[in-house]
């Protein structure tokens, strides 16, 4: 066992000399093993030790005994200890969460704590092959994901450090043979009882067959968790190239758009990925409803025939696809025929009725008609939006002193009341009101600046 964990260790560089380096200990076989193994490192490698253990207060007696237990062990084998008892009854109460989640919680924030509190680089933990192999298993059974099947990290950030799992590459049989070898008393391993019911059945009746087939089949669930990390992280970076060819960009509003026609020149994998990264964006809490079915839905929304899509989402996240124009929001468009487009430099909108808008940069500040608009790139908030109109929408007219209705501008024009929900209206990323197409300009006048320009041009699918 100890070669395994050696060259594992090297491997992953979880360990380095003169680290500080926490040991979570429940008293049970796993960590007693892993306390005692770091012990044993220490002749080679010196480092500092301290060992934490939590008693949850959720088994009576034998909670505190396994703490005192752990803190004999620690006195016996020259290891610091800190332990500490947590109340979870009273915060399941304050958090509505679990029995089993709340102890989880308290457990690191408690790890957390003395990550700080000793400036420690790392915090280990005694998961081992086995555990990793269930892992995995539960996983694929809940999702059809390759992201939501990546097992247990050997490492990943935690506190000011990293939480690492050098038992990751043995199984539970190579621990208790260790603990054999070496003589060592672990605590009754509290897991059988405490472990969730699912878990349980995959560790009695799933994992033992696949042992039978095959005794190292924890070694494959390890590699295999090593493998889809390390291709996953490619790919979620190759993704990123995706959001910056549709021009994704972070707002407060929380609206997404751009381009299918541009989205769909990537690669299928490159396309689901960069969907999730723009589901992560806009779901604050990482929204457990999503399945590979809703990933489906969206992908059929892309090759659909129909001009105009849309799907709901968990949460009211409503994607829409209006011709070449696809939207992720939550503020639904109220009325009939309204849309909400950001529009960058170089790019095209769509809107429902067939018609566009171009947006570009321009030699010159000559505007040829009613249809076009050019305005001074220095007074302008990219990226521009285009949308229907808004209750109190007003524009400052060129030329004139103070500002004007939106909607008086649609009544002194005559335009049918049928129309005004679906008028395009201009306006910069701070809300001014630059232009309502057709019928008045606003903003600074291009006639008195020197430039660069921004030309936009509307075409009504009419005219084409
Ligand atoms: N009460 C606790 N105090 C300190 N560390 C804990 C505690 N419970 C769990 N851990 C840490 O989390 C790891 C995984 O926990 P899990 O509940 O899966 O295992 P366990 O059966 O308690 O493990 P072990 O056999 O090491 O006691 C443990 O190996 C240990 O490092």
């Amino acid at each position: 066992m100890d070669q395994y964990v050696h060259s594992f260790i090297l491997k992953h560089q979880l360990i380095k000399s003169h680290q500080t380096l926490l040991v979570a200990v429940s008293g049970g076989p796993d960590s007693i093993a892993l306390l005692h193994y770091l012990c044993a490192i220490r002749k080679t490698t010196p480092i500092h030790l301290i060992a934490l253990s939590v008693n949850h207060n959720l088994r009576g007696e034998d909670a505190e005994e396994d703490l005192r237990y752990v803190e004999e062990v620690c006195r016996n084998w020259g290891v610091e200890f800190v332990g500490t008892s947590v109340d979870v009854n009273s915060y399941k109460i304050k958090t509505g969460q679990g029995t089993q989640e709340a102890a989880r919680d308290l457990r690191y924030q408690f790890f957390e704590e003395m990550m700080h509190a000793y400036e420690a680089d790392a915090l280990a933990m005694g998961h081992h092959g086995d555990d990793q192999a269930e892992t995995i298993m539960m996983q694929m059974v809940r999702s059809a994901r390759p992201e939501a099947v990546q097992g247990i990290p050997v490492e990943r950030p935690f506190a000011c450090g990293r939480i690492i799992r050098p038992f990751l590459c043995i199984s539970k049989e190579q621990i208790n043979s260790y603990l054999q070898q070496h003589d060592l008393e672990a605590r009754i391993d509290p897991s059988n009882a405490q472990t969730e019911y699912t878990r349980n059945a995959f560790r009695h009746y799933v994992l033992p067959f696949m042992k039978e087939r095959n005794p190292r089949f924890h070694q494959h669930m390890q590699a295999w968790s090593e493998r889809v990390r390390s291709e996953r992280a490619y790919i979620n970076e190759e993704a990123k190239k995706v959001l910056e060819a549709v021009h994704f960009s972070s707002n407060v509003e929380k609206f997404v758009q751009f381009s299918n026609q541009t989205f769909k020149t990537f690669p299928l994998a490159l396309q689901r990925t960069a969907f999730h990264l723009i589901l992560n964006y806009l779901y604050v809490k990482q929204n457990e409803d999503i399945s590979y079915l809703h990933e489906e839905m969206f992908m059929n929304l892309l090759n659909d025939d129909k001009p105009n899509v849309s799907l709901d989402f968990p949460q009211g996240l409503k994607i829409t696809r209006a011709y070449d124009e696809i939207t992720f929001s939550f503020n639904e468009i109220k009325k009939e025929g309204g849309f909400h487009h950001h529009l960058q430099v170089g790019d095209r909108a769509y809107f429902p009725d067939g018609s566009w808008m171009d947006a570009e940069w321009s030699q010159t500040d000559e505007e040829e008609d009613h249809y076009t608009y050019v305005c001074d790139s220095h007074h302008v908030n990219f990226p521009l939006v285009v949308r229907t109109r808004q209750n109190g929408d007003r524009i400052r007219v060129r030329g004139m002193n103070g500002s004007k209705k939106v909607k008086d501008i649609f009544i002194d024009q005559k335009i049918p009341a049928r129309l005004r929900d679906t008028w395009p209206i201009v306006t910069d990323q701070s809300g001014e009101v630059l232009w309502v197409v057709g019928l008045k300009k606003g903003g600074e006048n291009p006639g008195f600046s020197s430039g660069p320009w921004l030309r936009l041009y509307y075409k009504n699918k009419a005219d084409t």
